[in-house]
């Protein structure tokens, strides 16, 4: 008998603007096999932004019903809002032996790490802190005072680099893409995740 391998589970970060969306978007033509974790937040919805696709909107009280009820795998408070990571999807999906990506900052990505340090983490970087800014402005979505404060934290997520397995800058966005994909064929590649397999063939041949 053969035991299914597990999915993996990458976790991408990156300041606001430096085009973690946008490149998940491109993800998702390139490599359709690749899940995706849909967050909760209490952030409101942008423009164009779909309830269950983007986000799945909550409001504070149905957000800290959905932690008592140990229904996140990880939450942080980001910018004033609450954001996090349903649990059982993710499971579901791991279990299913199928690789699932979470778009989260830093804060919960370590957490994540705690519960699944055998996850790839990948942290996206802009080309310089100048771009940064230009492209959270571009975005056109946010307000001054969201602009300051997202570019204030974007210093001290950066700090936290070290925790994260592979850095990528976002100069283009279908380079950044098939990096992430490069680094997901060679994750696969790992001996650590066919030493299962090859003890089963072990076993089997003695
Ligand atoms: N910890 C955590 N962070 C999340 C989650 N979902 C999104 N985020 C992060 O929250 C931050 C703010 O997201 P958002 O309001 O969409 O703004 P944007 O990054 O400027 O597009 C980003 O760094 C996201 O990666 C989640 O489930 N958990
Ligand atoms: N490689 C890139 N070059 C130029 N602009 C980019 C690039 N990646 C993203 N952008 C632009 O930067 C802005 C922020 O991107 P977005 O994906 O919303 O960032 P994030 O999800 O990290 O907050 C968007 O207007 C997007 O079109």
């Amino acid at each position: 008998m053969t035991s299914k391998e597990k999915g993996i589970l990458v976790v991408l970060s990156g300041p606001s603007g430096v085009g973690k969306g946008t490149v998940c978007k491109a993800l998702r033509q390139c490599a359709p096999e690749l899940i995706y974790s849909v967050s909760a937040t209490t952030r409101e919805p942008r423009q164009g932004e779909v309830d269950g696709v983007n986000y799945f909107f909550k409001s504070r009280e149905q957000f800290q019903k959905l932690i008592q009820e140990d229904q996140m795998l990880e939450w942080a408070e980001y910018v004033g809002n609450f954001y996090g990571t349903p649990r059982k999807f993710v499971e579901d999906t791991l279990n299913s032996g199928k690789d699932i990506i979470l778009e989260i900052e830093v804060q919960g990505a370590l957490k994540v790490k705690q519960k699944f340090p055998q996850g790839v983490f990948i942290f996206l970087l802009p080309p310089s802190m100048d771009e940064l800014e230009s492209r959270i402005v571009g975005r056109g979505t946010e307000s001054e005072e969201s602009i300051r404060s997202r570019m204030s934290v974007a210093m001290d997520e950066i700090r936290l680099l070290e925790h994260y397995d592979y850095a990528i800058v976002n100069d283009r966005v279908e380079l950044a893409c098939s990096r992430i994909q490069s680094i997901i064929v060679a994750e696969h590649c790992r001996k650590e995740r066919v030493v299962s397999k090859i003890k089963q063939w072990m076993a089997e041949v003695n």
